[in-house]
Order: C-alpha cells, then sequence, then structure tokens
C-alpha cells in the first residue's frame, strides 16, 4: 500500500495512545503506587497491606509494565508491517509514564486527534469510566493544546480477543495428562468488582457479566470445535477487596475450585479472560494462591496464558482503531464481533459506567466536558 493509502485508513487521527493502569517498578514504588491505586477508595488497610506483601514478594516490581512496553512495541511493528505510519504513546493512571505526562507530550509532538485504546477489554467503572475520568483530567490539565481523545470501544467481542484467549486455553489443555485434558472444566477468571459496581456496568446495567458470559461462552465453543471434545465452563472471580460487608462478585476462584472438588472435578484449566495481561493479580492471585488450592484439593490444573502480545490480539487493536477511523470520517462500517450482546458503543452513553461514589467529568462519553480549546 502506498503512503498516501495509509494515511487515509488512519485519518483523522495522529496518534494511538495506550492506556493502561501502571504498576510499581522496584520495593519503593509499592507503598506510593498504592497509595495512587487505593486513593479516595474504601480499601480497607490489612488488605493493603496484604497487596503490598504480594509486590514484595517479587521484589516490588509489577510484570504489567514491561507487559506494556512489549505490547507497544508489536503494535509499532505490526502498524509498520502493515504500512500504517502512526506514533504509540503510552500512559498510566497509577504509576510512570503518567498519563498527563504523555498528553503533555503528544500536545508538544503537535498531535492534534487521537485514539486511546484502554487496556481493559469489559465495561465497568474501573474498566472503563474509571480511565475516561482520567482522560479528562490530564486533558483539562494540560489545556487547549491538549489533543481531542476518543476512546476504541471495549475489545471483549472483537474476535481477535476471542481466537488469542482460544488458543491460550488449546495450550493449557496441552499441558495437563491426556485423561485430564478430556476431562477438564474450563474456569473462565476475571477481576471480582463490588455487585453495585457490576449492577451499574455499561450503558444499561449488567454489561460486565454479559461481556464476560459473551467472551467465556465463544472461547469454550471454539475450544470445543478445536479439539473435538465438548467442555464445559464456569465464569468466576479473583483478587476481591474491598470491607468484608460490602458484596463483591462470586464465586470466588478458590472457592469455586474447592466446590469443584467435592463435584468429583479432576481436572481444570483456569484462564484468566478479565486480563489482558499476565500482570500481579495473574501470576499472584491465580498462578500463586489459586494453583495451589487445585493442588490442595487433588484437582490437576493449568493456567492460560492472557492474550498479551498474541498476534490475533495486536490486529485486532489495529481493526478497532481503523473501523474508529472510518467511523470518525463518515464511513459505514462492518464491526467484527463475535456478539451476543454485540459490540460496545463508540461513545459511552450518559451515566455508563457511573461513579458511585462522585461525580467527574469523564472524556468518551455523550456527557463528556468540551475539549479545553472549544470555544464557550
Ligand atoms: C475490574 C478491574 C480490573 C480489570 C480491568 C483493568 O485492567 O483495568 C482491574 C485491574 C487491575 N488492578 C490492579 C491492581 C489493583 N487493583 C486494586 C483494587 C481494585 N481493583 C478493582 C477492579 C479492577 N482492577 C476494584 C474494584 C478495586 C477496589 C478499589 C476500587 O474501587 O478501585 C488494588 C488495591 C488493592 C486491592 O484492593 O486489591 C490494586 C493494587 C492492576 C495492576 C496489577 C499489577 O500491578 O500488575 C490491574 C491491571
Ligand atoms: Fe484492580
Amino acid at each position: 500500500m502506498d503512503a498516501d493509502a495509509a494515511e487515509t485508513r488512519l485519518a483523522p487521527y495522529d496518534a494511538l495512545l495506550v492506556v493502561s493502569f501502571g504498576g510499581p517498578e522496584g520495593q519503593e514504588d509499592v507503598i506510593p503506587f498504592l497509595g495512587n491505586v487505593t486513593r479516595g477508595k474504601d480499601v480497607p488497610r490489612e488488605r493493603l497491606e496484604e497487596v503490598g506483601e504480594h509486590y514484595r514478594a517479587f521484589g516490588g516490581k509489577s510484570p504489567i509494565n514491561d507487559q506494556n512496553r512489549a505490547f507497544v512495541a508489536n503494535l509499532q511493528h505490526e502498524l509498520a508491517e502493515a504500512g500504517l505510519s502512526i506514533p504509540v504513546y503510552w500512559g498510566n493512571r497509577n504509576w510512570h509514564p503518567y498519563l498527563t505526562d504523555e498528553v503533555k507530550r503528544m500536545a508538544a509532538d503537535g498531535m492534534g486527534r487521537v485514539a486511546a485504546f484502554i487496556t481493559s477489554a469489559y465495561a465497568s467503572y474501573s474498566g472503563c469510566r474509571q480511565y475516561r475520568e482520567n482522560l479528562a483530567e490530564s486533558v483539562a490539565e494540560v489545556g487547549p493544546a491538549a489533543p481531542r481523545i476518543d476512546r476504541l470501544r471495549h475489545s471483549f467481542d472483537h474476535p481477535g480477543f476471542v481466537s488469542a484467549n482460544t488458543d491460550s486455553v488449546v495450550g493449557a489443555l496441552g499441558e495437563l495428562s491426556r485423561d485430564a485434558a478430556e476431562q477438564a472444566r474450563l474456569v473462565f477468571v476475571t477481576h471480582s468488582i463490588p455487585v453495585a459496581m457490576a449492577e451499574t456496568s455499561g450503558a444499561n446495567g449488567n454489561a460486565y457479566i454479559e461481556q464476560h458470559e459473551a467472551v467465556a461462552q465463544a472461547v469454550t465453543a471454539q475450544v470445543s470445535a478445536r479439539t473435538g471434545a465438548q467442555y464445559e465452563y464456569d465464569l468466576v472471580y479473583c483478587s476481591r477487596s474491598g470491607p468484608p460487608h460490602v458484596p463483591w462478585l462470586e464465586p470466588d476462584v478458590n472457592d469455586h475450585l474447592e466446590a469443584l472438588a467435592a463435584q468429583g472435578t479432576r481436572a481444570v484449566v483456569m484462564a484468566p479472560i478479565g486480563f489482558l495481561s499476565d500482570h500481579m493479580e495473574v501470576v499472584y492471585d491465580l498462578d500463586t494462591e489459586a494453583l495451589d488450592t487445585a493442588k490442595k484439593f487433588g484437582i490437576e490444573a493449568a493456567r492460560a496464558a492472557t492474550v498479551g502480545t498474541h498476534p490475533d490480539f495486536v490486529a485486532a487493536v489495529i481493526d478497532l482503531l481503523l473501523e474508529r477511523a472510518a467511523v470518525e470520517r463518515g464511513e459505514a462500517v462492518d464491526r467484527a464481533s463475535v456478539g451476543p450482546p454485540g459490540p460496545d458503543a463508540d461513545v459511552c452513553a450518559v451515566d455508563c459506567c457511573r461513579n458511585l461514589r462522585a461525580a467527574k467529568p469523564a472524556l468518551g462519553g455523550w456527557d463528556a466536558p468540551a475539549h479545553p480549546s472549544a470555544p464557550k
């Protein structure tokens, strides 16, 4: 493809911004990082100390930043391979490189319009609106020179996200003994969130569970088709925090493994479809805790990889970028989706993934504040 054609496919975007969570890079970062994550939140002190210990056991370094660096490098490589010339920036909510610094850098580099990919595949306050609030805050701080930023729709239902997860589950089944692989139960795991947050997720509520169910079903069907065995699945949760009297989504993965063992299940594959990379919640809550639990109850278990830099997933993100660029140019698009519930909106509904503590400005929704350069 010639350069002009490639630029036309990307127009009106000047840059792609990867927006992520961030994690500590050493022991001295652990406390300030946790302070950033839990500012204004109802996380009990004991839980914080416990989570701090998880990081400490890994040298105070979360794998998440290196994984995002690898993800950005892969994106850059695949964009270049496709003849798409567009810079990729990366900014975090909770650690360096901070989002506001990246928005400043994009402004200094003369970026006018930016598409933001958030490293969270599903709708919820934590995975959607909170990032959109962070973007609004950064843009307000940088002021009129800040680029206009659009958020790409959630990636959960993109066929590339689903096929990458299918590959991982098939790979994990291959780690089990032959008998176990044929009888294994697929246990899909995601981050627990407060029930109230789940109920207010998405435009009409309950999107968090609905979207995960869609992925779990689609992956199970693909895995069954690829292996010729019929698999059954469950959707369970990890990493609960918050005070005990506040209800969060259940069952917890550990309780579920115990219940499965009692029912006679001998083998499982745990697939963390709720996460995009093997970060701390995966390497601690699943690889350390849940695999131990499985062993204790005599279940043979393997943990499937997250999508990470799987080529299907990297291609999916590029597809979402090109799709949104076409939408912004006013063209009709054919949205890749394994649905139902089908593709999430490009622009979030008013009150979508509502902030239950305080109303704050958020980008990427119909209730977004005007850009600081807009005429008053
Ligand atoms: C839905 C969801 C995702 C998935 C979507 C997405 O990826 O965004 C996610 C990702 C992540 N969560 C992470 C880390 C933490 N999350 C915490 C706390 C919380 N998470 C919540 C939800 C989610 N979190 C919630 C409702 C809380 C309670 C406080 C609050 O109401 O917000 C706490 C505080 C201690 C604790 O409470 O456990 C930590 C340290 C890391 C980084 C891991 C690393 O460093 O490798 C990542 C990618
Ligand atoms: Fe979290």
